[in-house]
């Protein structure tokens, strides 16, 4: 099958692993880029976008380490947009390099994308995005001392991470260039880092300190182009229920409200699984027939080939 109009939105693991030079995380971005050079060689109209959770938490830290009265360290809706721009940077090269290897004369576009959070919120005042690096307890009560308007949680058994405002999203103000790009036969790249938070004043959109997930924004985005498929890769090649036990069971095909019964029994992890299936059931829920799909990038080509993974539909 081709011409599918096709979002597809980046794990942590297609970026970052231990390493955090930009070194590194390019050479991710070229490995990701070889997985996802197969929707555009087979003809579908692919959209990506990508998690920033890592890299917004470290320029914070790096601003405040270099921050004087002259040259003031940047809020937080800025740095989500400096992310945007330097992982931006990092896929648009990897995946010109790519093409140009597959010999397909495609361009690449990093579109700076805004999107629209509701002022009230409840997230504003219950930070739970984590963002940067990990810490030991110590360490973590020590951040607290030393910031005490900062929150640090304990993040799945790994450690201590600082968590930020995390508000659902709304609109995504750039949708319509998004579009147009692809009717171009352009790829975007957009809602990286999850868009940069604002909320409408007037006529002004105004930035908040916050991070917003990339699962939830690219599902809005999937919706507001009118994608047919919203893919979530992250490193697992299904979602399971009994998730790590004896009994862990694969879902290949699922509807909605088998994964709705799931979620009333806890299958998911909150902050890891839940949101990629949230974002999946309202995708399919509000979009006009699309189906949402969770896999591995090292299951890409299986997918492609043979639909493997775990699909999800009405
Ligand atoms: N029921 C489940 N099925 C599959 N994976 C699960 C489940 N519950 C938790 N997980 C974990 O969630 C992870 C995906 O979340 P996370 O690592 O936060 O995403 P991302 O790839 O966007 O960075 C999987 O790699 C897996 O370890
Ligand atoms: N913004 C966001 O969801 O980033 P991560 O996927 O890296 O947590």
């Amino acid at each position: 099958m081709s011409g599918r109009k096709v979002v597809v939105a980046l794990g942590g693991n297609a970026i970052l692993s231990k390493d955090a030079s930009a070194a590194a995380q390019q050479q991710a971005l070229r490995d990701t880029a070889k997985y996802l050079v197969q929707f555009v060689k087979q003809g579908d109209k692919l959209i990506v976008s990508h998690g920033n959770g890592p890299q917004v938490g470290n320029l914070l830290l790096q601003q405040a380490a270099g921050s004087t009265e002259k040259n003031p360290a940047m809020p937080l809706d800025t740095a989500v947009s400096m992310t945007q721009g330097s992982i931006g940077y990092w896929m648009q090269n990897a995946m010109g390099e790519v093409l140009a290897e597959s010999n397909l004369d495609v361009d690449v576009a990093t579109v700076v994308t805004q999107v629209e959070v509701d002022a009230n919120d409840k997230a504003f005042t219950n930070p739970t995005k984590p963002i940067g690096p990990f810490y030991s307890k110590e360490e973590a009560d020590q951040k607290r001392q030393e910031n005490p308007d900062q929150t640090f949680v304990e993040d799945a058994g790994r450690g201590y991470r600082r968590v930020v405002p995390s508000p659902i999203p709304t609109g995504v103000k750039e949708y319509r260039v998004v579009n147009a790009l692809v009717d171009a036969g352009i790829v975007p790249i957009s809602v990286g880092g999850g868009g940069v938070p604002v909320v409408k004043e007037g006529n002004r959109l105004v930035g908040r300190e916050a991070v917003i997930d990339k699962d939830f924004a690219s599902e809005k985005l999937a919706e507001l182009v009118d994608a047919d498929l919203l893919i979530i890769l992250t490193a697992v090649d299904n979602i399971y229920v009994n998730f790590n036990k004896p009994d862990q069971k694969k879902l290949e095909n699922v509807t909605v409200s088998e994964l709705e019964t799931y979620i009333k029994e806890d299958q998911f992890a909150k902050g890891s699984m839940l949101p990629k299936v949230q974002a999946a059931i309202d995708f399919v829920k509000n979009s006009n027939g699309g189906k949402a799909v969770v896999t591995s990038l090292e299951n890409v080509g299986e997918f492609l080939e043979n639909g493997s993974g775990t699909i999800i539909t009405r």
